[in-house]
């Protein structure tokens, strides 16, 4: 291995919906992070690597910052924020482009100040008037010593390769920690419970309770088939019929479009039971969180 390979861990933060998981996906080139038009679809800390010909980036995304419900599951996803925080060598902080108000503000305390922080300003495909683009970076870079500056889209893939050339030059030198091909180090289970949140989360829309989760109870794989027993939990009772539906179409129909996307994701037949749990107060409770698989 050359000695001018550079390895690091990047943390990618920012405000809910501004476009993180799209900017990951687009990065590593596969879906192990979910995307959604709900804001926080992403709970749990991921890991997605890409190795270029002289880096290994290796992304951790983050929750968003979220100040509105002060309940456990809040404080422990704020929490591995600043954990995630101080463990990376390169914050980069997405924000959308022509956006900056008191979300963005608020989140600058919390950004290590040992650390280089990339701003990237995404969503640039939306902006009607491009001369805007410039007093903006004006303005945002007033707010913070942004280490970089860079404007992008996580969707169209305009200026992607400009910051992985940026970012690559603030990680450190050293060999790769994964191997070239490892995409994710989440296992299947996990990613199940991923893609049936982010059906949950898009049949149930406005509707979707808070403090709604996903547990997989069993996971079998025997040949090219996986046999997945998943449990959506929720602390109402009222919910359960909510997430259910009408003659249990609604569930039905998550069901269904998680089972193709978990196919698609594994090359292979699944076969997916669901069932709603209720657990009432679990979301206030610090103990069914961490069992559930929350840092
Ligand atoms: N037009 C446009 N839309 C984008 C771009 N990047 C992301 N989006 C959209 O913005 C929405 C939110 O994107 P996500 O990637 O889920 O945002 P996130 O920051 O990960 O959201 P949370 O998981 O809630 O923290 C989705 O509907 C994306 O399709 C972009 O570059 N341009």
């Amino acid at each position: 291995m050359s000695n001018d390979f550079h390895t690091g861990y990047l943390a990618v933060v920012g405000r809910p919906n501004v476009g993180k998981s799209t900017l990951v996906n687009r990065l590593i080139g596969a879906r192990v992070s979910i995307t959604s038009r709900k804001a926080q679809t992403t709970r749990h800390r991921i890991h997605g690597v890409l190795t270029t010909d002289d880096c290994q980036f290796i992304f951790v995304d983050t929750p968003g910052f979220q100040a509105s419900h002060k309940n456990a599951l809040n404080r422990l996803m704020n929490r591995s924020v600043s954990q995630t925080l101080v463990d990376v060598d390169v914050v980069l902080f997405v924000i959308e482009a022509g956006r900056w108000g008191k979300g963005e503000h608020d989140l600058l305390p919390q950004l290590p100040s040992e650390r280089p922080v990339l701003l990237l300003i995404n969503k640039i495909d939306r902006l009607a008037d491009k001369t805007a683009l410039l007093p903006f970076i004006q303005k945002v870079a007033a707010e913070y010593a942004f280490a970089e500056i860079l404007p992008l889209s996580a969707e169209s893939g305009s200026g992607i390769d400009e910051l992985l050339k940026t970012a690559g030059k603030y990680l450190p030198v050293g060999e790769p920690v994964f191997s070239a091909d490892d995409i994710t180090d989440r296992s299947e289970r996990f990613l199940a419970a991923e893609l049936l949140r982010e059906k949950l989360f898009r049949n149930l829309g406005e509707e979707l309770p808070y403090g709604i989760a996903v547990e997989i109870e069993k996971f079998e794989q025997e040949n090219d088939l996986r046999r997945i027993f998943a449990a959506v939990i929720v602390d109402k009772e009222a919910y359960k019929s909510m997430v259910i539906g009408k003659d249990g179409e609604r569930l039905k129909r998550i069901s269904t479009d998680a089972r193709r996307d978990m196919e698609k994701l594994f090359g292979g037949k699944v076969w997916l039971e669901t069932w709603v749990k209720v657990k009432s107060g679990w979301a206030d409770d610090e103990g069914a969180l961490k069992s559930l698989g929350y840092e």
